[in-house]
């Protein structure tokens, strides 16, 4: 594939900017480790400062005001790999395609290296993965701020499904949350898009993330729509149980036994209270525990064919969210640059509280 045809015609009224190399050195100071983020598959994530909106590539960018912002560099491990080069060109095919609230957005992208570079919005509150298993989460206190995460990644894949583009990598550490402790959905190396009158597609490699893939695609290969709905599962599992999909535990008869599995039959069992990992603070919540559980379970099933798609998952657990009471008393740690620490006690509805947070989020960028 001619990468700077091709990838140009896209590119052209997609409202991405171009950027060159030495921009982007400049902005990451030449990739200082200092600057990193992360390192996935395909290469390597820096935090750097960037001028975005000026003028760019193709009309879409004509007449924007120029803004100062950070930014996530994504910069390729081996630029001459072609399988590297091919996941590159397809997570900015889905990325330009999939404009979504909950979808990591593509500011630009720089076409003089052989793999092109891409620049995407900063999102400032780590990952799902990291809130989850790695720290000790104000925002997970909270089952509405589960049960809400849950919902914003559900909507951000019925849309993807909805343009034919599998995400082929959904898991925790791609959930990305922002300032608002909003859902981001990241990492498109391994996303494909389906032509409209296929399923499926096979796959030479399986790619995907241990505990998260699909066991049919495992099996004989097919990677579909239905296998990010069981990624998807997984995930519930973790946002329950806080348990890694790889990890087991003891089971009555003294066997170990993965964590995926012993949630399955504990809901079928009726004994969540076994695995689920947090207090739920009614009887309201419990039910609404019991039928998020309910809903994981069914993504997980062994079948393809048996699993709910997202629309359905999504319009399932939307009005759990609706039908859930007011939370009282939330506690919410807003870091701000400075390092200063903002204690918000809201007394008030979840969406007043991202308010709230918007607007605290408004005032540290003004100290
Ligand atoms: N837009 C972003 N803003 C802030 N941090 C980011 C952003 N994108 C990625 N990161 C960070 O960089 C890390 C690496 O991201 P990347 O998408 O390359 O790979 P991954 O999802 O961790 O791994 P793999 O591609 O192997 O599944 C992420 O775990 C995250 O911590």
């Amino acid at each position: 594939m001619n990468f700077k045809k091709n990838g140009g015609k896209l590119l052209k009224h997609s409202g991405v900017q171009i950027f060159t190399e030495a921009e982007l050195a400049k902005a990451t100071n030449n990739y200082d480790e200092s600057k990193k983020l992360g390192e996935g598959g395909f290469g390597s994530v820096y935090k750097g400062r960037i001028v975005v909106g000026e003028g760019g590539f193709g009309s879409a960018n004509k007449g924007r005001i120029a803004v100062d912002i950070e930014v996530a560099i994504k910069k390729p491990k081996d630029v001459h790999k072609p399988l590297m080069k091919k996941g590159f060109q397809d997570e900015l095919k889905t990325v330009i395609l999939k404009n979504h609230e909950n979808v990591v957005k593509l500011y630009g992208i720089c076409l003089e290296t052989r793999i092109p570079l891409l620049v995407y919005e900063y999102i400032l509150n780590d990952t799902l993965f990291e809130h989850i298993h790695l720290k000790a989460s104000t925002i997970l206190r909270s089952w509405k701020n589960r049960l809400r995460i849950a919902i914003e990644a559900a909507l951000a894949l019925k849309e993807m499904h909805s343009s034919k583009i599998i995400h082929g990598n959904i898991k925790s550490a791609n959930i990305l949350l922002d300032q608002n402790y909003l859902v981001k959905i990241s990492d498109f190396g391994t996303s494909l898009l389906i032509s409209p009158e296929h399923s499926h597609i096979i796959a030479t490699e399986i790619e995907g993330t241990l505990g998260y893939i699909d066991p049919e695609y495992l099996t004989i290969g097919k990677l579909t729509i239905e296998s990010d709905v069981y990624s998807f599962g997984v995930v519930l599992v973790e946002l329950l149980t806080e348990k890694k999909p790889t990890s087991s535990i003891t089971n009555k008869s003294g066997e170990p036994i993965n964590i995926i599995s012993h949630f399955i039959s504990s809901v079928k069992n009726g004994t969540l209270s076994d695995v689920v990992n947090f207090e739920a603070a009614s009887e309201d919540e419990i039910k609404q525990v019991e039928t998020v559980a309910e809903i994981a379970a069914k993504c997980l099933d062994q079948s393809r064919r048996k699993r709910p798609t997202m629309s359905e998952v999504a319009q399932q657990l939307a009005p759990i969210n609706q039908s859930s009471t007011v939370a009282r008393n939330t506690e919410v740690t807003v870091t701000i640059d400075t390092s200063a620490e903002i204690l918000v006690t809201a007394e008030a509805s979840e969406h007043a509280m991202s308010s709230c947070l918007s607007w605290l989020d408004l005032a540290s960028s003004c100290i």
